[in-house]
């Protein structure tokens, strides 16, 4: 998996039949190099040298999936399938177009085993929104736990799931996660995250920046929805422009708190828990401030035994065993699909 935070690729071993999890192996996180996650950035729109970067990007996945097979102590011939999501540079629903890319015939031919790819393009081409898909997963993991429950990721971009007592789901995206202080940390202190919330502790948020970021239409449409990665970057920073590096830093942090409190009023049931999972919930300002205003327990998914910097790369294994088990991937309440739908398509090694 890599991620819309462009910060490098997730792995993951899990033992499944896309029903069950039967097993998890040993994760994997290799950071994109400063240069490659430049020209990553610089193809965001479907514009420049994709097929290179593409091509580049496979690559990067091959190597990873070796290291992991190294640490696992596995041949290629104990995996069955890679999910391989690829990485998503254009995400336009409306349109009916997403774009995520990564060459599945490569990383088959190069890994040695077969691979899963192109998740979403089925439900986008039948109406859906094509994200979020990990919903299907997090009601796998969170079977046994009590119910109604939110599983919160905040990747670059955030999104929920609401799991209720019968295991129904809904889920969408939030809003912006971690994708638009990233930038701003990076072009005010020259570091890609603000690390452990520092920059955002120090400053003091705009209020009147948070009740204007809460007017953009995207908050009262009903969802299921999904974002792009930039799709908040020009209304967000129209109005963080001028503050301080401190207190942008504050005011963007609250806007994904905002975005997320703003989501629970979807939900057919008020949960008492958000268990949070995603790079976000390692940033402290950020989780503070979501405890305080969703004013139920908000835990990191570490908490129940997840692995939460893991999740969304196991996900991809779990639903890589769908599609081989001919289930459906997405769902009217979670994508907006008209009916449950498959998807993926398959490459041979
Ligand atoms: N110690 C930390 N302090 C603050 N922020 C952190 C920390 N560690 C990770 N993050 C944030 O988490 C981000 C990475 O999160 P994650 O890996 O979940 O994103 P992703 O998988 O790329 O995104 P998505 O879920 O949108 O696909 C970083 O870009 C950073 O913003
Ligand atoms: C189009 C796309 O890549 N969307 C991502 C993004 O990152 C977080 C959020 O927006 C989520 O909807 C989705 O990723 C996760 C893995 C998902 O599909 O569940």
């Amino acid at each position: 998996m890599s991620g819309t935070s462009l910060d490098g690729v997730d792995a993951a071993l899990v033992e499944t039949d896309g029903e069950r999890v039967l097993g998890l192996g040993p994760s994997l996180t290799v950071p994109y190099e400063p240069g490659f996650r430049q020209r990553l950035r610089a193809v965001l729109g479907g514009v420049g040298p994709v097929a290179e970067v593409e091509r580049d990007l496979t690559l990067i996945h091959a190597e990873v999936v070796r290291c992991l097979l190294v640490q696992a102590g596995l041949a290629p011939s104990a995996v069955g399938l890679i999910g391989f999501h690829g990485h998503t540079i254009l995400h336009r629903p409306e349109e009916r177009r997403t774009w995520q890319i990564g060459d599945g015939a490569l990383l088959a031919a190069t890994t040695g085993i077969d691979v899963v790819c192109d998740f979403r393009a089925n439900d986008v081409a039948e109406g859906g929104q094509g994200a979020p898909l990990v919903p299907v997963y997090h009601r796998a993991l969170a079977a046994g736990l009590d119910a109604p429950l939110a599983v919160l990721n905040l990747g670059g971009v955030g999104n929920v799931t609401w799991i209720g007592r019968d295991g129904g789901l809904l889920a969408f995206d939030t809003g912006p996660g971690n994708a638009l202080l990233d930038d701003w940390a990076l072009a005010h202190t020259g570091q890609p995250v603000d690390l452990d919330g520092r920059l955002a502790d120090s400053g003091r948020v705009d209020q009147a920046a948070v009740a204007a970021f809460l007017a953009h239409p995207y908050f009262d449409r009903v969802p299921p929805k999904s974002l792009d990665r930039d799709d908040f970057q020009a209304h967000a920073a129209a109005l963080v422009t001028g503050l301080s590096a401190a207190d942008g830093a504050a005011t963007l942090a609250a806007f994904t708190v905002a975005s997320v409190a703003a989501a629970s009023r979807w939900f057919p049931e008020p949960v008492a828990r958000w268990l949070v999972c995603g790079g976000g919930r390692r940033n402290p300002a950020i989780m503070r401030a979501l405890t305080e205003s969703l004013a139920v327990a908000v835990e990191p998914v570490d908490i129940v035994g997840w692995d939460g910097d893991a999740l969304e790369a196991q996900a991809f294994a779990f639903l890589a065993a769908r599609v081989k088990a001919g289930l459906p991937l997405t769902f009217p309440q979670t994508t907006g699909a008209p009916r449950p739908l498959g998807g993926g398509r398959v490459f041979r090694a």
